[in-house]
């Protein structure tokens, strides 16, 4: 019977998009790249798109100054052990997580995140789901998070955006939710090809943290579908930030940028783990509305991780 020190975990997901919760409230953990990275190996560990630790905010250096707005913080890593400034499907897992914790109530809640600030809600149950459009829950209410405002950086002097998978090139918008990412117009979502590989974004000066790549197509009016290729996870089958970044693209696309209409605009976007609603209003706030499941619990036994915890 190994004596190494145990792991309390949570596994979650937001369409789909999946995480190993890891509550520290008091931040006692360092959890390195490779000891992540080895959580979120989907065979050799539990599996997951990214790591979300839970610790309070004034007992993580970078959360500190948010302590007296958000009582928790979001450490999001991705599953390579990289560091995300924003994680939006993470932000409503990480609210299910302090809801069934019994650390906040359904509601309004606030949650610290390297990206700042994120304002929550979360449906009592999914009866409450009673805001036009807000998507469908899994056993919980539906949580809208406030995404804060989207910007949308000019072409630098090595000009415009491309995405590039194999033979085919695309032009790309520039969106940048707190996190960095390319978002591409196609006419169907298989010429992304595989995605085993991260396309090319050219020209590299644009992202010199790496980006998020999104490809999109139309369902209909206001309604899009899209894959993503996520920097530092891969192939995801969902990316909230990712919505929310197509959102705004396309609606500059449509012409029905709320800046310039002055009326908030909605949009259904299709990812391939479910169905996110994104609305933008004219002072730029973006909204994303959509499910956050807790699937299990449990205990990690650390003698396999081969790195101590801190
Ligand atoms: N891979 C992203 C972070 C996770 C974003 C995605 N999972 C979401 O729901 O927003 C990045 O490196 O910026």
């Amino acid at each position: 019977m190994s004596t190494a020190p145990r792991l309390a975990f949570l596994k979650g997901h937001g369409t789909e998009n999946d995480f190993v919760i890891v509550p520290d409230l008091d931040g006692r953990l360092e959890l390195s790249a490779a000891t992540v990275t080895r959580i979120c190996d989907r065979r050799a560990g539990i599996g997951g798109d990214g790591l979300i630790r839970v610790v309070r905010s004034s007992a993580h250096p970078e959360a500190r100054a948010m302590a007296d707005q958000a009582e928790w913080f979001m450490d999001y890593r991705n599953s390579d052990g990289s560091i995300a400034e924003m994680c939006g499907n993470g932000v409503r897992v990480f609210a299910r997580y302090l809801q069934r914790a019994g650390l906040v109530e359904a509601g309004d809640l606030a949650i610290a995140t390297r990206a700042g600030v994120r304002r929550a809600h979360i449906a009592k149950d999914a009866g409450d789901a009673a805001r036009p459009g807000e998507a469908t829950a899994g056993s919980d209410g539906p949580i809208t998070v406030v995404m804060g405002e989207a910007t949308l950086p000019e072409p630098g002097p090595d000009g415009e955006i491309t995405v590039t998978v194999g033979d085919r090139s695309w032009p790309a918008r520039n969106v940048n939710m707190g996190n960095p990412h390319a978002v591409a117009f196609v006419d169907d979502l298989a010429q992304a090809g595989d995605l085993l590989t991260a396309p090319a974004v050219r020209p590299a000066a644009a992202y010199p943290h790496g980006t998020n790549v999104e490809f999109v197509v139309d369902r209909g009016p206001r309604h899009v579908a899209m894959r993503v290729h996520e920097r530092g996870s891969g192939e995801t089958r969902s990316c909230g930030t990712g919505a929310c970044a197509v959102m705004v693209a396309a609606a500059r696309r449509d012409g029905a940028d709320p800046a310039v209409t002055g009326h908030p605009v909605t949009y259904t976007v299709d990812v391939p783990g479910g169905r996110l609603v994104i609305s933008e209003r004219p002072d730029g706030t973006v909204e994303m509305t959509g499910p956050a499941v807790i699937v299990a619990e449990g205990e990690i036994d650390s003698s396999w991780l081969g790195t101590d915890l801190g």
